[in-house]
């Protein structure tokens, strides 16, 4: 069989998508189980569902509405009569309700993180193996306060007496907290009970499987036309490079861009790493010019964003003018680009460059084989392909670059300050053997200046903070615990060494409630 027509054959669960930040998140946990899982529209009707293939489950994902709001999302009701079992999540369970007949209302008792849930029906197919409490999270402030006639309570937890409820002859199942989060202890494992147990699937997917179907996807949507990729030498674009490699081999141009954002060495390492080794073909363009004179005077943070991704697509646009006859941009973009971009049910948290930033006339199709992945994911599909740790475990860098670190306008003095404190914090990190245990490193620039005294002298400089997290996919983080000696020698060696700084600050901050970035 072809893999374009095995792709058909798959196992499938979809997920309808009602606007919560976590929706991609289930569809992640289920393909970590082996079976295929997407993300889809909720306007998808029953027809379109049946059209995606072997459908064995059905997800409806939680969402910021209110299911009795004027024009809150709703779902074709012929889905219910597919004989595919349906699991709803939070919205997803309020939406069962109100199509079933139950009520569901505004609560002044709000419930807002991790919760004990109470399961009431022990011998529920999709409780099975678990205990009589478990923790799980919950994020609502919307209550069932009436079941439908058909369903029956599962589990109950202290403001939500309906926190689970099933109608078991018809494979319907609500949720009131959230499974697809870690703060949900045994959340996969309701998961893996309604895939498997309920849904019945056997588990046919994997990264090697993830990875024939791309290949089989791209030659057939590029036929014998030509594609440029964006390489900025990070984890995503180099995987997709390679990928893009076995899929179409020389019609594929990169473009690595010298924004002039760039950290220290960073360019010459780009093409020394890729260059050569994969034999990618990459035309190296220095733009560091026209970026900063872009950014001159500018300080808004979605603003820089947006000139920035503009940008890109200008030298891209021109690059491409040159080469002749260049159809596609191909783009590392990840499903995290694409959700805090905002789309139409969730909101803008920031515009990353690739995605929110890109210009509205722009000439090219967009080729992007890994935007419904996440991080970790596409690090497994870069082991897969058989490349190396030093370019899979990478830590992330930002398109937009040093600028998205200097808050506030962007000027050449501060770029520099950035850009070598940022190198020793990695040398040190690096010295202390902590490469690998923390997600991402950085230094930022907040721009206001504070009183020293440095060789007895009065001194009014810079302050430049820390930033280093934990996280798994980058949608949440936690602050890394450094140990004091090396943040000591850090700091130690950036006050002494970078021009106009005379004070560090450690940021202690988790994402959420603050982000990655500053900006
Ligand atoms: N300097 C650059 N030159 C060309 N393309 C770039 C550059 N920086 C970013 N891009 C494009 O924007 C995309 C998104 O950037 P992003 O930083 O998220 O991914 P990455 O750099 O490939 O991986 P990583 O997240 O590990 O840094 C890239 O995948 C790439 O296609
Ligand atoms: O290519 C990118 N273009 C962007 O515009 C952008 N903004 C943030 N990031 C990276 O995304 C991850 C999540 O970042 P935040 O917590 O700051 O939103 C972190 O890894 C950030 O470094 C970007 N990457
Ligand atoms: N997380 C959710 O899906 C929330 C659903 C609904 N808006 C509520 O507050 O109850
Ligand atoms: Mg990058």
């Amino acid at each position: 069989m072809k893999p374009l027509e095995q792709m058909e054959q798959l196992e499938k669960i979809i997920v309808l998508d009602y606007g919560s930040q976590y929706n991609q998140l289930i569809t992640r946990r289920i393909r970590e189980f082996g079976v295929y899982s997407e993300l889809l529209s909720h306007k998808l009707t029953a027809d379109e569902i049946m059209a995606q293939g072997n459908v064995k489950g059905i997800i409806l994902s939680g969402g910021p509405n209110s299911v009795y709001n004027e024009g809150s999302f709703d779902i074709d009701e012929k889905i219910f009569d597919l004989g595919i079992p349906v699991l709803g999540v939070c919205y997803g369970m309020q939406l069962m309700t109100k199509k079933f007949g139950g009520c569901v209302e505004a609560s002044d008792k709000r419930e807002y993180g991790q919760q004990a849930l109470t399961i009431t029906e022990s011998q529920s197919p999709i409780f099975a193996g678990l205990e009589s409490e478990e923790l799980v999270l919950m994020s609502h402030s919307d209550r069932i306060t009436e079941i439908p006639g058909n369903f029956k309570i599962t589990a109950t937890a202290p403001n939500s007496p309906a926190a689970a409820f099933e109608s078991e002859d018809q494979q319907f199942f609500g949720f009131q907290f959230h499974p697809e989060v870690r703060a949900s202890v045994h959340g996969n494992d309701m998961l893996k009970n309604f895939v498997f147990n309920i849904c019945g699937a056997q588990g046919d997917w994997s990264i090697a499987s993830f990875i024939d179907l791309k290949i089989a996807e791209v030659r057939e949507l590029v036929g014998d036309r030509k594609v440029l990729l964006g390489l900025s030498g990070g984890v995503d674009s180099s995987v997709v490079g390679v990928l893009l490699q076995k899929a179409i081999g020389d019609q594929l141009v990169c473009i690595f861009v010298d924004h002039g954002l760039l950290r220290k060495g960073e360019a010459q390492q780009v093409m020394d790493s890729l260059g050569g080794k994969f034999g990618l073909n990459i035309i190296p363009v220095d733009a560091s010019e026209r970026f900063l004179n872009k950014l001159a005077g500018v300080s808004d943070p979605e603003q820089k964003r947006k000139i920035i991704g503009n940008e890109f697509v200008r030298v891209f646009d021109d690059e491409a003018t040159k080469l002749d006859g260049i159809d596609f941009l191909a783009q590392g973009t990840l499903y995290t680009d694409v959700i805090e971009s905002g789309t139409d049910t969730a909101q803008t948290i920031k515009s990353h460059h690739n995605v929110g930033g890109l210009p509205e006339d722009m000439q090219f199709d967009l080729l992007e084989p890994l935007n419904t992945l996440f991080k970790d994911e596409v690090r497994a599909v870069g082991t897969e392909l058989g490349m190396p740790d030093s370019i899979v475990w990478r830590q992330p860098f930002p398109g937009p670059g040093l600028a998205i670190r200097v808050i506030g306008e962007v000027t050449e003095e501060k770029l520099a300050i950035v850009r070598e404190s940022d190198a020793i914090l990695r040398e040190e990190i690096k010295a202390g053997g902590l490469e690998r245990d923390i997600w991402q490193y950085f230094t930022v620039l907040p721009g206001f200046k504070s009183v020293g005294v440095m060789g007895d002298v009065r001194t009014y400089d810079y302050t430049i903070g820390i930033r280093a997290v934990t996280s798994v996919d980058g949608m949440t983080s936690e602050w890394a615990r450094i140990p004091y000696d090396v943040l000591n020698k850090i700091s130690q060696r950036i006050v002494n060494e970078v021009q106009h700084i005379n004070r560090v600050v450690l940021d202690v901050t988790s994402k959420p409630p603050a982000t990655i970035e500053w900006e």
